[in-house]
């Protein structure tokens, strides 16, 4: 749908000689009720048929005509061909005209689309909701376990989706492919120092773990006979001890005297230390290097953080958020 500045609404709110394009604002507010109004025919009375999603574009032509490029979906399968080349958009609105700065500055929306998301009623098996009249009740009781909820509909589909791709053959027997995919679960592990064989290990327990946690046993699909080892049992002490040194020789003043307090803390039986610094002043590199000394003289280190982000800097470690340690 395009602007046109003839429009009666338009013509109508003009001052005495005024034209136009002195009103951008009266353009653009007669531009969006028509839009609201077109949006109304399409998709709440339909006048072209059932709509399956939509999804619009506003765009100011050169001279500052606007445009609403509407893109409508009678079929629900071409709904997931719905993408926006935003680098064109982009490209296409740098010169910001009249009417573009005022649907901006009225804060309306830009583009806009029909969401294709459905709220379930999640109910327990057999527990879904009836609705009934007085004396009706076993009638009531009886349709609602014949119709499909939400919920019982989804599970329907579902479950057509997964015969449909079984009887073309697409889903794998029970049959974890895992050395396929070994490089890619061992990756972090690699990237924590470990070497390839110790990653694979780790990779492999790592998947028992998170099994057993989901009830499930990893060994009923496969065994690829490693032994069970944990990110503990296969630090590397050697390396810790020379990072450390190695860092700690970098060290400038006010750095070492925290590593130093902290060390003399642990011989004495512990304490409770406080570092602050401005940002970018080398607190991560000292915890850094403190963790590796205290690693390399075989103790415990938990580093906890109150965010994940700061969490994940620790990355020779298991990353841990404060509330998980407690
Ligand atoms: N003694 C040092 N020798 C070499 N590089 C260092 C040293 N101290 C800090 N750096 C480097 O300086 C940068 C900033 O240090 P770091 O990230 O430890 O600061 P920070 O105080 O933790 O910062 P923020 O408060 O923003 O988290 C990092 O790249 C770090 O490796």
């Amino acid at each position: 749908m395009t602007c046109n500045p003839r429009w009666k609404e338009i013509q109508e709110a003009l001052l005495p000689g005024q034209e136009p394009v002195d009103r951008p604002d009266i353009v653009s507010r007669v531009f969006k009720l028509k839009l609201e109004e077109l949006k109304k025919d399409l998709f709440v009375k339909n006048i072209f048929g059932e709509v399956a999603a939509w999804i619009y574009v506003i765009e100011f032509q050169k001279r500052g005509t606007s445009r609403a490029a509407i893109h409508i979906y009678t079929d629900k399968n071409g709904v997931e061909h719905m993408t926006e080349n935003e680098v064109n958009s982009y490209l296409d609105t740098r010169y910001v005209c009249a009417p573009e700065s005022i649907w901006h500055i009225f804060d309306f929306r830009m583009s806009d689309r029909s969401t294709p998301v459905m709220q379930l009623k999640v109910h327990l098996k057999n527990a879904q909701g009836v609705v009934y009249k007085e004396g009706e009740e076993k009638d009531a009781a009886q349709r609602g376990q014949l119709r499909d909820t939400t919920l019982t509909a989804w599970f329907a589909a579902n479950q057509r989706c997964y015969d449909e791709l079984e009887s073309t053959g697409m889903i794998p027997e029970d049959v974890v492919d895992l050395p396929r995919f070994l490089d890619d679960f061992a990756e972090d592990f690699v990237y924590k120092h470990f070497p390839k064989e110790k990653a694979e290990a780790l990779a492999y327990n790592d998947l028992i773990v998170r099994m057993n946690a989901m009830g499930e046993k990893l060994e009923k699909w496969m065994s690829l006979g490693y032994e069970r080892i944990m990110p503990d049992d296969v630090i590397d002490f050697d390396y810790c001890t020379k990072e450390g040194d190695r860092m700690r020789s970098t060290l400038v003043a006010e750095q070492e005297e925290v590593v130093k307090a902290v060390l003399d803390a642990v011989k004495s039986g512990g304490g409770l230390i406080y570092v602050d610094g401005p940002g970018g002043s080398g607190k991560t590199y000292v915890y850094l290097c403190l963790i590796n000394i205290l690693q390399g003289m075989h103790l415990k280190v938990i580093p906890i953080a109150w965010i994940g982000i700061a969490a994940s800097l620790y990355c020779l470690m298991e990353e841990r958020w404060l509330h998980s340690s407690i």
